[in-house]
Protein backbone atom coordinates (compact mmCIF):
# COMPACT_ATOMS: atom_id res chain seq x y z
CA UNK A 1 0.00 0.00 0.00
CA UNK A 2 1.91 2.98 -1.09
CA UNK A 3 -0.74 5.99 -0.78
CA UNK A 4 -4.35 6.70 0.26
CA UNK A 5 -5.19 7.98 -3.12
CA UNK A 6 -8.34 6.66 -3.73
CA UNK A 7 -6.83 4.98 -7.08
CA UNK A 8 -5.12 2.24 -4.77
CA UNK A 9 -8.37 1.09 -2.88
CA UNK A 10 -9.33 -2.05 -3.75
CA UNK A 11 -12.54 -0.84 -6.74
CA UNK A 12 -14.95 -3.85 -7.48
CA UNK A 13 -18.11 -4.58 -5.18
CA UNK A 14 -16.88 -7.82 -5.27
CA UNK A 15 -13.92 -7.05 -3.55
CA UNK A 16 -15.75 -4.87 -1.11
CA UNK A 17 -18.24 -7.22 -0.12
CA UNK A 18 -16.06 -10.55 0.06
CA UNK A 19 -13.68 -8.98 2.22
CA UNK A 20 -10.27 -8.72 1.20
CA UNK A 21 -7.23 -9.76 2.63
CA UNK A 22 -4.93 -7.17 3.78
CA UNK A 23 -1.76 -8.94 4.44
CA UNK A 24 0.26 -6.04 6.19
CA UNK A 25 3.69 -7.98 6.73
CA UNK A 26 4.24 -7.64 3.20
CA UNK A 27 5.87 -4.50 3.45
CA UNK A 28 9.48 -2.83 5.01
CA UNK A 29 8.23 -3.47 8.65
CA UNK A 30 10.60 -2.35 11.08
CA UNK A 31 8.35 -1.78 13.98
CA UNK A 32 6.20 -4.86 14.06
CA UNK A 33 3.34 -3.95 12.31
CA UNK A 34 3.59 -7.00 10.38
CA UNK A 35 1.93 -8.47 14.05
CA UNK A 36 -0.84 -6.53 13.50
CA UNK A 37 -2.82 -8.57 10.66
CA UNK A 38 -6.48 -8.51 10.47
CA UNK A 39 -7.96 -10.48 7.35
CA UNK A 40 -11.19 -8.64 6.17
CA UNK A 41 -11.38 -5.51 4.65
CA UNK A 42 -14.86 -4.35 5.77
CA UNK A 43 -14.29 -4.93 8.96
CA UNK A 44 -13.49 -1.68 10.34
CA UNK A 45 -15.76 -0.05 8.43
CA UNK A 46 -19.16 -2.38 9.46
CA UNK A 47 -17.84 -1.59 12.98
CA UNK A 48 -16.92 2.13 12.43
CA UNK A 49 -20.84 2.35 11.06
CA UNK A 50 -22.52 0.98 14.08
CA UNK A 51 -20.16 2.79 16.88
CA UNK A 52 -20.93 6.09 15.28
CA UNK A 53 -24.78 5.24 15.40
CA UNK A 54 -24.31 4.37 19.11
CA UNK A 55 -22.32 7.65 19.18
CA UNK A 56 -24.69 9.77 17.79
CA UNK A 57 -27.75 7.96 19.35
CA UNK A 58 -26.10 8.45 22.79
CA UNK A 59 -25.03 12.26 22.49
CA UNK A 60 -28.47 13.25 20.77
CA UNK A 61 -30.61 10.62 22.76
CA UNK A 62 -32.58 10.00 19.67
CA UNK A 63 -31.98 7.20 16.83
CA UNK A 64 -30.72 8.53 13.89
CA UNK A 65 -31.09 7.53 10.47
CA UNK A 66 -28.06 4.59 9.78
CA UNK A 67 -28.12 6.12 6.07
CA UNK A 68 -27.09 9.81 6.38
CA UNK A 69 -25.18 8.59 10.04
CA UNK A 70 -23.33 6.19 9.02
CA UNK A 71 -19.06 5.77 9.04
CA UNK A 72 -19.20 9.39 9.47
CA UNK A 73 -17.74 10.76 12.77
CA UNK A 74 -20.36 13.25 14.58
CA UNK A 75 -18.90 16.64 13.24
CA UNK A 76 -20.33 18.95 15.56
CA UNK A 77 -19.05 16.86 18.87
CA UNK A 78 -16.23 18.34 20.52
CA UNK A 79 -13.69 15.73 21.43
CA UNK A 80 -14.28 16.55 25.07
CA UNK A 81 -18.07 15.80 24.86
CA UNK A 82 -17.28 12.97 23.29
CA UNK A 83 -14.14 10.92 25.22
CA UNK A 84 -15.76 9.03 26.84
CA UNK A 85 -17.64 7.50 24.10
CA UNK A 86 -14.40 7.08 22.22
CA UNK A 87 -13.40 5.28 25.07
CA UNK A 88 -16.27 2.17 24.99
CA UNK A 89 -15.88 2.13 21.12
CA UNK A 90 -14.82 -0.92 19.00
CA UNK A 91 -12.91 1.04 16.53
CA UNK A 92 -10.78 2.86 18.86
CA UNK A 93 -9.67 -0.56 20.63
CA UNK A 94 -8.01 -1.53 17.44
CA UNK A 95 -6.42 1.60 17.41
CA UNK A 96 -4.90 1.37 20.93
CA UNK A 97 -3.55 -2.25 20.13
CA UNK A 98 -1.93 -1.19 16.76
CA UNK A 99 1.62 0.09 16.30
CA UNK A 100 1.22 3.16 15.48
CA UNK A 101 5.00 4.49 15.06
CA UNK A 102 6.25 7.47 15.80
CA UNK A 103 4.38 10.41 17.43
CA UNK A 104 6.40 13.39 16.15
CA UNK A 105 4.61 16.21 17.35
CA UNK A 106 4.91 16.84 20.55
CA UNK A 107 5.23 19.27 23.64
CA UNK A 108 7.93 18.41 26.52
CA UNK A 109 5.25 19.61 29.26
CA UNK A 110 1.99 18.55 28.03
CA UNK A 111 2.91 14.58 27.16
CA UNK A 112 2.01 12.43 30.63
CA UNK A 113 -1.90 12.44 32.12
CA UNK A 114 -2.21 15.01 34.67
CA UNK A 115 -3.31 12.93 37.22
CA UNK A 116 0.66 11.67 37.30
CA UNK A 117 1.84 15.33 38.15
CA UNK A 118 -1.29 15.44 40.93
CA UNK A 119 -0.87 11.80 42.77
CA UNK A 120 2.99 11.57 42.45
CA UNK A 121 4.36 15.40 41.87
CA UNK A 122 2.72 17.36 44.36
CA UNK A 123 3.34 14.74 46.69
CA UNK A 124 7.01 14.44 47.37
CA UNK A 125 8.26 15.92 49.79
CA UNK A 126 9.23 19.62 50.19
CA UNK A 127 6.49 20.80 47.37
CA UNK A 128 5.11 23.91 47.99
CA UNK A 129 1.81 25.47 46.38
CA UNK A 130 1.31 29.56 45.92
CA UNK A 131 -2.04 30.62 44.90
CA UNK A 132 -2.23 33.69 42.04
CA UNK A 133 -4.36 36.37 42.11
CA UNK A 134 -6.16 34.62 38.81
CA UNK A 135 -7.24 31.32 40.72
CA UNK A 136 -3.95 29.85 39.48
CA UNK A 137 -1.47 28.17 41.26
CA UNK A 138 2.42 27.59 41.27
CA UNK A 139 4.38 25.26 43.01
CA UNK A 140 8.33 25.03 44.07
CA UNK A 141 10.12 22.92 45.93
CA UNK A 142 12.63 24.15 48.65
CA UNK A 143 14.95 22.39 51.39
CA UNK A 144 14.83 24.78 54.14
CA UNK A 145 11.00 26.26 54.39
CA UNK A 146 9.44 29.00 51.59
CA UNK A 147 11.93 30.59 49.68
CA UNK A 148 11.26 34.00 48.08
CA UNK A 149 7.65 35.02 47.23
CA UNK A 150 6.94 35.46 43.38
CA UNK A 151 5.52 38.31 42.42
CA UNK A 152 2.02 36.95 41.16
CA UNK A 153 1.58 34.73 44.19
CA UNK A 154 0.54 34.43 47.87
CA UNK A 155 3.11 33.20 50.56
CA UNK A 156 3.95 29.73 49.70
CA UNK A 157 2.37 26.99 51.36
CA UNK A 158 3.89 23.08 52.30
CA UNK A 159 1.25 21.11 50.53
CA UNK A 160 1.82 18.28 53.22
CA UNK A 161 0.98 20.53 55.95
CA UNK A 162 -1.96 22.10 54.00
CA UNK A 163 -3.42 18.59 52.95
CA UNK A 164 -3.46 17.92 56.92
CA UNK A 165 -5.53 20.09 57.68
CA UNK A 166 -8.12 19.62 54.64
CA UNK A 167 -11.12 17.83 55.24
CA UNK A 168 -11.72 16.71 51.64
CA UNK A 169 -8.00 15.63 50.14
CA UNK A 170 -9.64 14.42 47.21
CA UNK A 171 -12.06 17.13 46.54
CA UNK A 172 -8.57 19.75 46.80
CA UNK A 173 -6.58 17.45 44.35
CA UNK A 174 -8.88 17.66 42.05
CA UNK A 175 -9.28 21.19 42.14
CA UNK A 176 -5.86 20.83 41.64
CA UNK A 177 -6.16 18.94 38.17
CA UNK A 178 -7.86 21.77 36.93
CA UNK A 179 -4.50 23.61 36.93
CA UNK A 180 -3.35 21.16 34.41
CA UNK A 181 -5.80 20.85 31.60
CA UNK A 182 -8.06 22.81 29.52
CA UNK A 183 -11.31 19.83 29.87
CA UNK A 184 -14.38 21.50 31.17
CA UNK A 185 -18.16 20.32 30.76
CA UNK A 186 -18.98 23.08 28.25
CA UNK A 187 -16.30 24.16 26.11
CA UNK A 188 -17.97 26.23 23.13
CA UNK A 189 -18.84 28.73 26.44
CA UNK A 190 -15.61 28.46 28.19
CA UNK A 191 -13.69 29.05 25.02
CA UNK A 192 -15.31 31.15 23.07
CA UNK A 193 -12.14 32.42 20.96
CA UNK A 194 -8.92 31.24 20.20
CA UNK A 195 -7.49 34.14 22.33
CA UNK A 196 -9.20 33.12 25.43
CA UNK A 197 -8.06 29.59 25.09
CA UNK A 198 -4.87 30.03 24.42
CA UNK A 199 -4.40 32.37 27.29
CA UNK A 200 -5.58 29.43 29.80
CA UNK A 201 -3.44 27.13 27.32
CA UNK A 202 -0.15 29.35 27.96
CA UNK A 203 -1.49 29.13 31.92
CA UNK A 204 -1.04 25.45 32.19
CA UNK A 205 2.53 25.14 30.43
CA UNK A 206 3.31 27.38 33.17
CA UNK A 207 1.83 25.53 36.20
CA UNK A 208 3.35 22.67 34.67
CA UNK A 209 6.86 23.88 34.03
CA UNK A 210 6.60 25.26 38.05
CA UNK A 211 6.64 21.37 39.02
CA UNK A 212 8.45 19.42 36.47
CA UNK A 213 11.09 21.88 36.44
CA UNK A 214 12.41 20.03 39.76
CA UNK A 215 15.23 17.80 38.72
CA UNK A 216 13.43 14.68 40.47
CA UNK A 217 9.84 15.39 38.68
CA UNK A 218 11.89 16.14 35.23
CA UNK A 219 13.09 12.51 35.12
CA UNK A 220 10.42 10.43 36.40
CA UNK A 221 7.82 12.62 34.19
CA UNK A 222 9.57 11.81 31.09
CA UNK A 223 10.20 8.44 32.19
CA UNK A 224 6.47 8.28 32.54
CA UNK A 225 5.83 9.37 29.60
CA UNK A 226 7.47 7.06 27.26
CA UNK A 227 5.82 4.50 29.36
CA UNK A 228 2.30 5.83 28.68
CA UNK A 229 3.56 5.93 25.07
CA UNK A 230 4.97 2.85 24.73
CA UNK A 231 1.64 1.33 26.35
CA UNK A 232 -0.25 3.07 23.41
CA UNK A 233 2.04 1.22 20.80
CA UNK A 234 3.72 4.40 19.75
CA UNK A 235 7.21 2.94 18.67
CA UNK A 236 9.21 6.83 18.95
CA UNK A 237 8.91 10.05 20.16
CA UNK A 238 10.17 13.34 19.39
CA UNK A 239 9.39 16.41 21.44
CA UNK A 240 9.16 20.19 21.28
CA UNK A 241 11.13 21.83 24.04
CA UNK A 242 11.79 25.63 25.36
CA UNK A 243 14.64 23.74 27.47
CA UNK A 244 13.64 26.32 30.54
CA UNK A 245 16.12 25.44 33.46
CA UNK A 246 15.53 22.58 35.49
CA UNK A 247 16.54 22.74 39.47
CA UNK A 248 17.52 20.90 42.79
CA UNK A 249 16.55 20.96 46.29
CA UNK A 250 19.35 22.73 47.20
CA UNK A 251 18.18 25.75 44.91
CA UNK A 252 21.21 24.71 41.88
CA UNK A 253 20.35 25.63 38.22
CA UNK A 254 20.96 23.55 35.47
CA UNK A 255 21.73 24.65 32.08
CA UNK A 256 20.04 23.06 28.52
CA UNK A 257 22.60 20.67 28.27
CA UNK A 258 21.83 18.83 31.34
CA UNK A 259 18.43 18.82 30.11
CA UNK A 260 19.56 17.25 27.04
CA UNK A 261 21.76 14.84 29.09
CA UNK A 262 18.89 13.72 30.70
CA UNK A 263 16.44 13.62 28.18
CA UNK A 264 19.22 10.84 26.71
CA UNK A 265 19.87 9.16 29.79
CA UNK A 266 16.09 8.65 30.31
CA UNK A 267 15.08 7.27 26.81
CA UNK A 268 18.29 5.01 27.39
CA UNK A 269 17.08 3.54 30.39
CA UNK A 270 13.63 3.00 28.91
CA UNK A 271 15.05 1.31 26.03
CA UNK A 272 17.11 -1.03 28.27
CA UNK A 273 13.80 -1.91 29.99
CA UNK A 274 11.81 -2.01 26.76
CA UNK A 275 13.91 -2.87 23.83
CA UNK A 276 11.46 -2.61 21.42
CA UNK A 277 10.99 0.65 21.69
CA UNK A 278 13.34 2.98 19.58
CA UNK A 279 13.34 6.24 21.43
CA UNK A 280 13.18 9.86 22.08
CA UNK A 281 14.53 13.06 20.17
CA UNK A 282 14.53 17.00 21.17
CA UNK A 283 13.41 19.41 19.21
CA UNK A 284 15.13 22.72 20.49
CA UNK A 285 11.93 25.20 20.53
CA UNK A 286 12.01 28.78 21.68
CA UNK A 287 9.18 30.57 22.20
CA UNK A 288 8.11 32.86 18.93
CA UNK A 289 6.87 36.37 20.91
CA UNK A 290 11.04 36.38 21.97
CA UNK A 291 12.75 39.18 20.07
CA UNK A 292 15.46 38.57 17.81
CA UNK A 293 18.56 38.75 19.74
CA UNK A 294 17.30 36.41 22.27
CA UNK A 295 16.43 34.04 20.02
CA UNK A 296 19.92 34.47 18.27
CA UNK A 297 21.59 33.91 21.61
CA UNK A 298 18.98 30.57 21.29
CA UNK A 299 20.09 29.71 17.94
CA UNK A 300 24.11 29.41 18.68
CA UNK A 301 22.81 27.55 21.72
CA UNK A 302 21.27 25.06 19.57
CA UNK A 303 23.81 25.15 17.12
CA UNK A 304 26.64 24.02 19.98
CA UNK A 305 24.35 20.73 21.75
CA UNK A 306 23.12 19.83 17.72
CA UNK A 307 27.18 19.50 17.41
CA UNK A 308 27.64 17.52 20.71
CA UNK A 309 24.20 15.24 20.80
CA UNK A 310 22.83 15.17 17.40
CA UNK A 311 21.70 11.52 18.22
CA UNK A 312 19.61 13.64 21.04
CA UNK A 313 18.80 16.85 19.66
CA UNK A 314 16.98 16.39 16.23
CA UNK A 315 16.91 20.14 15.81
CA UNK A 316 15.25 23.99 16.01
CA UNK A 317 11.67 25.04 16.12
CA UNK A 318 9.80 28.34 17.67
CA UNK A 319 7.07 27.53 19.24
CA UNK A 320 3.96 29.43 21.20
CA UNK A 321 0.56 30.99 19.60
CA UNK A 322 1.25 31.55 15.67
CA UNK A 323 -1.52 34.18 15.12
CA UNK A 324 0.34 36.53 18.39
CA UNK A 325 3.98 35.47 18.17
CA UNK A 326 6.61 36.92 15.64
CA UNK A 327 6.33 35.50 11.80
CA UNK A 328 9.47 33.29 11.11
CA UNK A 329 10.51 35.52 8.63
CA UNK A 330 10.86 38.32 11.50
CA UNK A 331 13.84 35.78 12.46
CA UNK A 332 15.44 35.47 9.09
CA UNK A 333 19.03 36.51 9.97
CA UNK A 334 18.69 33.93 13.16
CA UNK A 335 17.50 31.26 10.96
CA UNK A 336 19.75 31.84 8.68
CA UNK A 337 23.02 31.92 10.68
CA UNK A 338 23.67 27.45 10.36
CA UNK A 339 23.84 28.10 6.45
CA UNK A 340 25.92 30.88 6.68
CA UNK A 341 28.45 29.15 9.22
CA UNK A 342 27.95 25.96 6.72
CA UNK A 343 26.70 24.18 10.26
CA UNK A 344 23.63 21.93 9.63
CA UNK A 345 20.42 22.67 11.65
CA UNK A 346 17.60 20.62 10.70
CA UNK A 347 14.29 23.01 10.84
CA UNK A 348 10.96 21.41 11.88
CA UNK A 349 9.10 24.87 11.67
CA UNK A 350 5.66 25.37 13.46
CA UNK A 351 3.65 26.98 10.44
CA UNK A 352 0.25 27.40 9.23
CA UNK A 353 -1.93 26.97 12.68
CA UNK A 354 -3.77 29.57 11.88
CA UNK A 355 -7.25 30.05 9.38
CA UNK A 356 -6.39 33.74 8.94
CA UNK A 357 -5.14 34.15 5.34
CA UNK A 358 -2.88 37.06 4.32
CA UNK A 359 -1.49 37.90 7.61
CA UNK A 360 1.82 37.83 8.20
CA UNK A 361 1.84 34.63 10.20
CA UNK A 362 0.27 33.28 7.02
CA UNK A 363 3.68 33.45 5.09
CA UNK A 364 5.12 31.38 7.36
CA UNK A 365 4.22 27.99 5.48
CA UNK A 366 6.46 29.09 2.25
CA UNK A 367 9.16 30.67 4.36
CA UNK A 368 9.56 27.53 6.44
CA UNK A 369 9.68 25.71 3.18
CA UNK A 370 12.01 27.84 1.54
CA UNK A 371 14.39 27.67 5.23
CA UNK A 372 14.18 24.24 3.94
CA UNK A 373 12.26 22.48 6.92
CA UNK A 374 12.68 18.83 7.67
CA UNK A 375 8.34 18.74 8.25
CA UNK A 376 5.76 20.99 8.71
CA UNK A 377 4.32 21.59 12.23
CA UNK A 378 0.68 21.54 11.61
CA UNK A 379 0.45 22.81 8.34
CA UNK A 380 -3.36 23.56 8.53
CA UNK A 381 -3.54 26.41 6.26
CA UNK A 382 -1.59 25.11 3.47
CA UNK A 383 -4.33 24.53 1.04
CA UNK A 384 -4.77 28.01 0.54
CA UNK A 385 -1.00 28.28 -0.93
CA UNK A 386 -1.21 26.04 -4.12
CA UNK A 387 2.62 26.94 -4.22
CA UNK A 388 3.62 26.18 -1.17
CA UNK A 389 1.59 23.06 -1.27
CA UNK A 390 3.38 21.52 -3.66
CA UNK A 391 6.79 21.78 -2.61
CA UNK A 392 5.28 20.60 0.45
CA UNK A 393 4.94 17.20 -1.90
CA UNK A 394 7.73 17.56 -4.28
CA UNK A 395 10.44 17.34 -1.65
CA UNK A 396 7.84 15.09 0.50
CA UNK A 397 8.32 17.39 3.42
CA UNK A 398 5.11 16.02 5.99
CA UNK A 399 3.14 18.16 7.54
CA UNK A 400 2.10 16.83 11.15
CA UNK A 401 -1.41 17.05 11.64
CA UNK A 402 -2.90 16.94 14.71
CA UNK A 403 -6.52 16.86 15.00
CA UNK A 404 -7.67 17.14 18.48
CA UNK A 405 -5.39 20.24 18.60
CA UNK A 406 -7.14 21.81 15.91
CA UNK A 407 -10.45 21.19 17.51
CA UNK A 408 -9.59 22.44 20.77
CA UNK A 409 -7.02 25.50 20.10
CA UNK A 410 -8.71 26.78 16.56
CA UNK A 411 -12.25 25.70 17.66
CA UNK A 412 -12.40 23.70 15.04
CA UNK A 413 -15.72 22.43 14.46
CA UNK A 414 -15.84 19.99 11.92
CA UNK A 415 -13.37 17.59 11.31
CA UNK A 416 -14.64 16.44 8.13
CA UNK A 417 -13.67 19.94 6.63
CA UNK A 418 -10.31 19.70 7.66
CA UNK A 419 -7.58 20.60 5.14
CA UNK A 420 -6.64 17.09 5.91
CA UNK A 421 -9.00 15.25 4.49
CA UNK A 422 -8.55 17.17 0.77
CA UNK A 423 -4.55 16.64 1.45
CA UNK A 424 -5.47 12.87 2.10
CA UNK A 425 -7.41 12.27 -1.26
CA UNK A 426 -4.43 13.14 -2.84
CA UNK A 427 -1.88 11.26 -1.05
CA UNK A 428 0.02 14.23 0.32
CA UNK A 429 2.94 13.80 2.73
CA UNK A 430 1.40 13.77 6.08
CA UNK A 431 1.76 11.98 9.78
CA UNK A 432 -0.82 12.49 12.71
CA UNK A 433 0.12 13.41 15.87
CA UNK A 434 -1.04 14.66 19.17
CA UNK A 435 0.35 17.67 20.09
CA UNK A 436 -0.51 18.24 23.85
CA UNK A 437 -2.59 14.91 24.52
CA UNK A 438 -2.09 15.71 28.36
CA UNK A 439 -3.61 19.40 28.15
CA UNK A 440 -6.49 18.02 26.16
CA UNK A 441 -6.98 15.13 27.76
CA UNK A 442 -6.12 12.25 25.69
CA UNK A 443 -3.56 9.93 26.35
CA UNK A 444 -0.14 9.01 24.02
CA UNK A 445 -1.49 8.94 19.65
CA UNK A 446 -4.68 6.68 19.82
CA UNK A 447 -7.21 9.47 20.47
CA UNK A 448 -5.64 11.52 17.74
CA UNK A 449 -5.50 8.44 14.92
CA UNK A 450 -9.24 7.77 15.69
CA UNK A 451 -9.99 11.03 15.32
CA UNK A 452 -7.96 11.02 11.60
CA UNK A 453 -9.57 8.17 10.65
CA UNK A 454 -13.17 8.61 11.98
CA UNK A 455 -13.67 12.19 11.29
CA UNK A 456 -11.19 13.36 8.63
CA UNK A 457 -10.83 9.90 6.86
CA UNK A 458 -14.60 9.72 5.65
CA UNK A 459 -16.49 6.67 5.63
CA UNK A 460 -13.90 4.86 3.27
CA UNK A 461 -11.16 5.03 5.38
CA UNK A 462 -10.10 1.82 6.38
CA UNK A 463 -6.97 -0.31 7.31
CA UNK A 464 -4.83 0.86 4.37
CA UNK A 465 -5.41 4.13 5.72
CA UNK A 466 -4.03 3.51 9.68
CA UNK A 467 -1.26 1.18 8.38
CA UNK A 468 -0.29 4.55 6.04
CA UNK A 469 -0.04 6.35 8.97
CA UNK A 470 1.59 4.71 10.69
CA UNK A 471 4.45 4.26 7.67
CA UNK A 472 4.77 7.90 7.16
CA UNK A 473 5.94 8.56 10.43
CA UNK A 474 8.65 5.59 10.15
CA UNK A 475 10.19 6.74 6.78
O1 LIG B 1 0.02 23.51 19.07
C1 LIG B 1 0.89 24.30 19.47
N1 LIG B 1 1.31 25.33 18.68
C2 LIG B 1 2.24 26.22 19.07
N2 LIG B 1 2.81 26.20 20.26
C3 LIG B 1 2.43 25.21 21.10
C4 LIG B 1 1.48 24.24 20.76
N3 LIG B 1 1.35 23.38 21.80
C5 LIG B 1 2.21 23.82 22.75
N4 LIG B 1 2.85 24.91 22.34
C6 LIG B 1 3.84 25.72 23.05
O2 LIG B 1 4.94 24.94 23.36
C7 LIG B 1 5.55 25.45 24.52
C8 LIG B 1 6.16 24.30 25.27
O3 LIG B 1 6.93 23.50 24.43
C9 LIG B 1 4.47 26.20 25.29
O4 LIG B 1 4.90 27.49 25.60
C10 LIG B 1 3.29 26.25 24.34
O5 LIG B 1 2.86 27.53 24.11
Amino acid sequence: VQSWGRSERPRSAAQRSSGFRVDLSRSSDTLGLEQFKITGGNLVSSVKELQVNDILKKIKGEEIDRGTASGRFPPSVHFFSAKELIDESAVFNVIRKMPKGAALHLHDYALLSVEWLVKNGTYLPHCYVCFTAEQGVRFHFFSKGPGERLPECSEWVLLETYRKQLHNVTEFDNSLLQNFTLVTENPEKAYPTQAVIWKKFEEIFMVAASLISYAPVFKAYFYQALQEFYDDNVQYIELRSLLIPVYELDGTLHDKEWSIVSYREVARRFRRDNPDFMGAKVIFSPHRKWNVSKVRTEMYAAMELYEKYPETLAGFDLVGREDAGHPLWYFKDVLLIPAEKKVKMPFFFHAGETDWEGMSTDENILDALILNTSRIGHGYGIIKHPIAKNISRELDVPLEICPISNQVLLLLTDLRNHPAAVLMAESHPLVISSDDPAIFGARGLSYDFYEAFMGIGGSKADLMTLKQFALNSIK
